[in-house]
């Protein structure tokens, strides 16, 4: 029999686990942002999937590399130091706990907004007029062998089910797998890590922008026993007040909205007092008999 300290059980009590999958996705659509077709891929890959793994970025390795090692440079100091740039409410230090509503993952993470306010002069947004957030996340392998033997082959959960509720998510990580996503038919793929490029994922409010063309794809991570996982991700939202409809261009003559009208801001507080793993857009959509 193991017997587990206290500690430890007290880190599993609540962190889910889940059966390793080993349906690892080979079919991940790859953008070449240096092809001229980019853009028709890039609406294909939306459509089918939600999500893709762009190429030839343009970002150089050294400054992502740079970002990486000062991101485990910070996660790496003492618990008490991190603590001081806590708690995530809006921005700063998270460990655990995701999110007001009893959510919690094997992740620490660090929550910045570009908003003008907070940047230093020499800092921009990357799309002005949107509302940013960037996200660094670190998955920590498993400190004991005796946690280890308690898992018995299965995962924890590093950040539980759910889909962004932003227009588009950009998400860099190291070479450390973990992340899936959910297929059109529910099954859960992992997606094979690649530190060189960027995976981007539609959010809630590009589906309903697209009136439910473009999919926002489920996803989830998994921590790495053996290796950290230490991923960024940009989430690109619309600005508070807009409302979020479906553009009028990608609309048929007579197709109606699969949603009713509500704003950012109105998503974003009904979104915070869901679960992670809820289906939020759900109070938005239209009943099929209105
Ligand atoms: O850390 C990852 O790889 C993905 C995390 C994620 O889905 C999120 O922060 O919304
Ligand atoms: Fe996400």
């Amino acid at each position: 029999m193991v017997v587990l300290s206290k500690p430890i059980l007290d880190n599993l009590a609540q962190i889910k686990t889940c059966k390793p999958t080993s349906n690892i996705f080979t079919g991940i659509p790859i953008v070449d942002l240096s092809d001229t077709n980019a853009k028709k891929h890039i609406v294909k890959a939306c459509q089918d999937f939600g999500f893709f793994k762009v190429i030839n970025h343009g970002v150089s390795m050294e400054f992502l590399t740079r970002l990486e090692t000062e991101a485990l440079k910070f996660f790496k100091s003492p618990q008490q130091e991190k603590e001081k740039s806590g708690p995530p409410n809006p921005f700063g230090y998270g460990n655990k706990n995701i999110g007001p509503n009893g959510d919690v993952g094997w992740v620490e993470y660090l929550l910045f907004s570009t908003n003008p306010e907070f940047l230093s002069k020499n800092a921009r947004p990357v799309i002005p007029g949107i509302s940013e957030t960037l996200w660094l996340n670190h998955y920590p392998a498993c400190p004991s062998s005796e946690l280890l033997q308690a898992l018995s082959g299965r995962s924890l959960i590093g950040f539980g089910e759910h889909t962004d509720p932003q227009l588009i998510s950009v998400l860099r990580s190291n070479n450390t797998s973990g992340l899936q996503i959910c297929l059109r038919d529910g099954t859960w793929v992992s997606v094979p890590p690649d530190h060189t490029t960027f995976f981007f994922n539609v959010g809630d409010s590009l589906q309903v922008m697209t009136n439910g063309r473009f999919r926002s794809v489920k996803h989830r991570v998994l921590a790495d026993s053996l290796k950290p996982r230490v991923s960024m991700i940009y989430f690109g939202g619309p600005p508070l007040s807009e409302k979020i409809t479906p553009l009028s261009s990608v609309m048929e003559e007579g197709e109606e909205s699969l949603y009713k009208e509500f704003t950012w801001c109105e998503y974003k507080k009904s979104a915070y007092k869901t679960r992670l793993g809820d289906n939020r857009l759900g109070l938005f959509e239209k009943s099929t008999n209105q």
